[in-house]
């Protein structure tokens, strides 16, 4: 066994000034100079990075109860997350992940699909032929409205400007705190603090209200919401408003950034790859002739959906994944001590050239054929993977899909590359300053 090598640090502070100064570049040099699994400190803190696919298998599924989410980390969110699906460990997540589960199978899922094309088409409407708009705001409005609708059967548009304010702050704060090296108690009177509680003050409102409506009957509602309110756990009893309250605001964490960044990185990338999207256009008309798509057209949208796949690997929103050793552990050759931080990075083993030929570049037809049956498992994960795999990817995925062929439909959207893009590496990949697009209306007959 041996322990993993990696860059010499500073005394004390380690790896912490280079990393945060360019976060995904120290990782690429990383991944370059010390292959499969590199020692870092962060701040003090042992980590590893590891970028093997089957090393990754073992943190994530084959060893996966030897490891726990971060705890340093998540506990500084409690106020926001409570004690839901995405924080809780053990036998508490495994009864929530069970009580979950059903919202998400099959039939559930197709209900929201109307849901999200309809607002997607409300918000195409109100666009106009050769607007410049920031793609990021407007998937970011049209993820809220998704997610409103479909988690909670409320519909927010005439709250959507408060709604919005109320989860930047949240989502600021979350950010913030990711990269801050000091855990700074909530009551500690920092802006960022007051706007961040008050942000989660108006969502928890909302959340209680369309709970109490759906409880006295005065506006039953359907949606994911109403589905938790009827699940029982095998005890027979049914999850108390707090519960419910967790699990909306780590659904609403973990779901609504990152599809609206998966949006926005797509349109950034087939913004430069205007013949991919008409190609996209093509066959939406194709297969849904002069209607709105559905979720039942979405095994023939086979363009749609690789253009989807390849957004997810180069630019995946989720870029990311920490764990913590609850024990001293050997994955593969290497031995990790107990404590020890393990960050799995999907930007870095997707753009691996040992996986995927010219890795740099958006080419969705990669994944024609059996291209991915014969990946390595885990050279592709932008939903994680093992017991913890995003319990929303099918969600995310119709999602994606059922935007991309409505957006690209009717417009062309052309990147403007005199706006280039940076990435933040936080809890999720943000682009700095927006991404900037032209719109062109496709076809006027629609
Ligand atoms: C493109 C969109 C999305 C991406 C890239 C994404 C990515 C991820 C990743 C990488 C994880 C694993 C985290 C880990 O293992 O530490 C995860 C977990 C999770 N995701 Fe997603 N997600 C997306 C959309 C959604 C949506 C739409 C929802 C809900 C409606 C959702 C709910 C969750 C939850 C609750 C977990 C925790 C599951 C558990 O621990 O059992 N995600 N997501």
């Amino acid at each position: 066994m041996r322990r993993p090598s990696g860059p010499k640090g500073l005394p004390v502070i380690g790896h912490l000034l280079e990393m945060s100064r360019d976060t995904l570049g120290f990782f690429e040099r990383s991944a370059r100079d010390h292959g499969d699994m590199t020692a870092i400190s962060v701040g003090g803190f042992p980590a590893v990075i590891v970028n093997h696919p089957d090393l990754i298998e073992q943190v994530l599924v084959k060893q996966n109860e030897h490891f726990t989410k971060n705890r340093v980390f998540w506990r500084q969110l409690e106020a926001l997350m409570g004690n839901g699906l995405f924080v809780a460990e053990d036998a508490e997540w495994q009864r929530q992940r069970k009580l979950a589960a059903p919202a998400f199978a099959t039939i559930p899922l197709g209900s929201y699909g109307p849901h999200m094309v309809a607002l997607t088409e409300r918000k195409l409407d109100a666009w106009q032929d050769g607007q410049v708009v920031d793609m990021h705001r407007e998937m970011m409005a049209l993820g809220l409205q998704i997610a409103a609708r479909t988690l909670l059967d409320a519909d927010v548009t005439d709250d959507l400007e408060a709604m919005e304010q109320a989860a930047y702050w949240v989502i600021d704060e979350v950010a913030a705190r990711f990269s801050r090296p000091l855990v700074v108690p909530d009551w500690v009177p920092l802006p960022g603090h007051r706007r961040y509680l008050k942000g989660i003050a108006h969502l928890e409102r909302m959340v209680y209200r369309v709970i109490a409506d759906n409880r006295t009957g005065k506006n039953a509602s359907a949606g994911f919401l109403s589905l938790l309110m009827a699940a029982r756990d095998e005890q027979g009893r049914p999850m108390t408003d707090k519960a419910l309250r967790d699990q909306i605001c780590n659904m609403l964490l973990a779901g609504y950034e990152t599809s609206a960044l998966s949006m926005a990185y797509g349109f950034h990338l087939l913004g430069q790859h205007r013949d991919i999207q008409a190609e996209i256009a093509a066959e939406v008309e194709a297969v849904a002739p002069g209607r709105a798509v559905t979720p039942d057209d979405l095994p023939h949208l086979k363009h749609t959906e690789r253009a989807v796949i390849e957004m997810l690997r180069l630019l995946p929103p989720g870029w990311a994944i920490g764990r913590e050793a609850r024990r001293d552990v050997r994955i593969g050759d290497y031995a990790i001590a107990k404590g020890t931080t393990v960050i799995l990075s999907p930007w870095i083993t997707q753009r691996d050239p040992r996986y995927f030929e010219d890795p740099l570049a958006f080419r969705p037809d990669r994944w024609a054929g059996d291209f991915r049956r014969q990946l390595p498992r885990f050279a592709y994960f932008p939903f994680g993977g093992g017991p913890r795999i995003c319990i929303g990817n099918r969600f995310a995925m119709m999602e994606a899909m059922l935007l991309l062929a409505t957006i690209a439909r009717r417009f062309d959207v052309e990147w403007l590359s005199d706006r280039p893009v940076s990435f933040l590496p936080s809890i999720t990949l943000r682009p700095v300053g927006g991404i900037w697009v032209r719109l062109h209306r496709r076809n006027p007959s629609r």
